[in-house]
């Protein structure tokens, strides 16, 4: 299946656009007018640039304000629609959209507004051109695509066809099932978007809010899906309106746009498998089974440092790395590798953005799978050199630059520990804590990062996200995302900041990107652990008492649970299912952080209510020179 997307949806010139769209491997591009009419070379050129970037015009679009008027208005839309035929031909495109009339002149009905449609074919088609027909979601008569396709079988004409949008169709609540019954070769293209979901006029949330299939709340997929069952075998065209995107990375837009596409027609050939579609097959959406490893880069005095967290943690020294400067830091089920090589890529990472946790070890079923989905929806694969006694382990890149790595249980991947490391004895150990596993990564990015990186995750494994919350720095605010599995064994929390002001914004600035800022631990005891980190020496976070007092305001907890959770600075949320703690180490390095939980019952959340607290404390605990100044 063709791959296209409208010049609206990114930023820059139509230059830059054509070039970051040809790069991420689309067929083809609707022009949208404005990005030609703003553009100073002639139409042939630009059917020269096109063609030269191994591009096809798709689509020239929109056409407005066609259908349905009085004369003689009805006859000037005419001549235009030749001029623009006209502009079609030096372009070399075939295809050319009429989106519904808002003219408050325009008659309505469905007769006249096909009998001026099969007018319009008659022209195209003495040209050797078509025409296509959408239904806008705030048309003045026509908004509906049931509609548009009624007065397009009325037309009845081989040069007009229906353009189907599923913005238009899904923002309106209109079941996409009744596409199906709509013959293939009717519809001339399917333009897709998705959008979140906001209660707002439809004109507005189409031109500012549109996202890609995937990053918003529309069932795009079922939408697809009906399509595809009409035998539909066209291109299918991304026309996302979108501030943000208009104003990011047109190179970054146009991969994202690639990806959805390539997920969604995956997630349409598994959910239809009775209708032949021509895509490429990938191998299934990844089961994370658990994080098998964080590993972090750094220079050798504040690896001692590092070290001294997680000892005092209950972490110890287990394995040594048979020919690098790695050691392995275990508890429970948790490795934390410190690496602290003088080349490769935790250098770099090192030298980028100091001591930080580059790396994410992924238990996957198979790793070579894994890497193979993740190339084919557009991941960048990773691959450094690889020493005598070191296991080549399948690897992409993530966020900030990071790595992702896969470990599975065939082969040799399954006993990396033993391959990699001679087994230590630790003489610095303190006393072990309880932790079992890694509960959550938490990942701080810029916000305009974040639809990036959801769409990454889960195209690739099989996660869900949840609604993104706000979450109050007393500096700004700080978008919040949650990408998770149903069991639990992979929970990724996304921070979007949006001002340098907040913590997380501090972060990003000090470390030069985003990357994870704190890794929570999970364990089933959670008074158990603050007593074992505090004897092992761990500064706990300290939270303001008003949290304490107002926690049994809320809740009217039990008089003794209370005063252990202040006490030892513990904080508590629950929800109908269970009940959640969280404990906090003072900052370690550059705002990085670790977390302890413990979830009871089934508890899913994170303690959203309890992270304005939490930050507030972080802040009070910054060095007086890191304070940020008033603005
Ligand atoms: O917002 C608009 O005007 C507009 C124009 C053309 C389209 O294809 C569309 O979906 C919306
Ligand atoms: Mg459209």
């Amino acid at each position: 299946m063709k791959t296209s997307i409208a010049t609206v949806s990114i930023s820059g010139d139509l230059r830059e656009k054509l070039e970051a769209i040809a790069a991420s491997g689309f067929d083809g591009v609707e022009i949208f007018e404005n990005d030609f009419l703003a553009y100073d070379r002639s139409p042939r050129d630009v059917a020269r640039m096109v063609a030269d970037l191994g591009l096809s015009i798709t689509l020239f679009q929109p056409f407005r304000d066609f259908e349905g008027l009085p004369e003689p208005q009805r006859s000037q839309a005419f001549e235009r629609a030749e001029r623009k035929f006209d502009l079609m031909g030096d372009l070399c495109t075939d295809l050319m959209l009429v989106c519904s009339s808002v003219s408050p002149l325009a008659l309505g009905g469905v007769d006249r507004a096909a009998t001026d449609l099969r007018e319009l074919g008659e022209r195209a088609a003495k040209r050797n051109l078509r025409v296509g027909y959408e239904a806008l979601a705030w048309g003045r008569h026509v908004n509906d695509h049931r509609d548009a396709w009624e007065i397009v079988r009325r037309a009845d004409h081989c040069s007009i066809g229906i353009i189907l949008d599923s913005f238009h169709t899904l923002s309106r609540g209109i079941d996409p099932e009744s596409i199906r019954k709509i013959p293939g070769d009717k519809i001339f293209i399917v333009q897709l978007a998705d959008a979140p979901k906001i209660d707002m006029d439809l004109l507005y949330w189409s031109r500012h809010f549109r996202n890609m299939p995937g990053e918003g709340d529309l069932p795009v997929t079922d939408f697809m899906r009906a399509v595809a069952a009409t035998g539909y075998n066209g291109p299918i065209s991304l026309e996302i309106f979108n501030d943000q995107f208009r104003s990011g990375s047109p190179r970054t837009i146009a991969a994202d746009g690639h990806r959805s596409l390539v997920y969604l027609m995956d997630q349409v050939r598994n959910a239809e498998p009775d209708i032949a579609i021509d895509v490429q097959i990938l191998p299934p959406r990844v089961d994370v089974h658990g994080v098998a490893f964080v590993e972090f880069a750094a220079d050798e005095d504040e690896a001692q440092t590092l070290s001294r967290h997680l000892r005092q943690l209950g972490f110890r020294l287990t394995g040594r790395h048979r020919s690098k400067a790695v050691e392995r830091f275990t508890q429970g089920n948790i490795n934390i590798i410190i690496n602290t090589e003088r080349e490769g890529l935790a250098h770099s990472a090192y030298l980028t953005h100091g001591t930080s946790a580059y790396a994410l070890g992924m238990m996957v079923d198979d790793a070579t799978a894994t890497v193979e989905r993740a190339t084919a929806l557009g991941a960048q694969l990773f691959s450094q050199r690889v020493g005598p006694d070191q296991l080549s382990i399948p690897a992409i890149r993530g966020i900030g630059g990071g790595i992702i790595y896969f470990l599975d249980e065939k082969g040799p991947l399954g006993r990396v520990w033993d391959i990699e490391f001679e087994t230590v004895d630790d003489p610095r150990a303190l006393a072990d804590a309880g932790l079992r596993r890694v509960d959550h990564v938490a990942q701080t990015m810029n916000y305009e990062e974040m639809l990036t990186w959801i769409l990454f995750y889960r195209s690739i494994f099989v996660v869900e996200k949840s609604p993104m919350v706000d979450v109050v720095d007393p500096s700004g605010l700080v978008r919040s995302q949650v990408i998770e599995n149903e069991p639990g064994t992979l929970r990724l929390t996304l921070n979007g900041a949006e001002s340098h002001q907040t913590l997380a914004g501090r972060f990003i600035a000090e470390t030069f990107g985003s990357s994870i800022q704190h890794l929570a631990f999970a364990t089933d005891d959670i008074f158990h652990t603050a007593e074992a980190t505090r004897r092992n020496g761990m500064k706990a976070l300290e939270i303001s008492p008003n949290y304490y007092d107002d926690l049994q305001a809320r809740l009217g907890l039990p008089h003794d649970l209370l005063a252990r959770l202040r006490e030892f600075s513990v904080l508590y949320d629950r929800d109908e299912n269970g009940e959640f703690y969280q404990l906090y180490s003072a900052n370690v390095g550059e705002g990085f952080f670790f977390e302890i939980v413990q979830r009871t019952g089934g508890y899913r959340g994170y303690g959203a209510v309890n992270a304005p607290f939490r930050i507030a404390a972080q802040k009070r605990a910054l060095p007086l020179s890191a304070m940020p100044t008033e603005a």
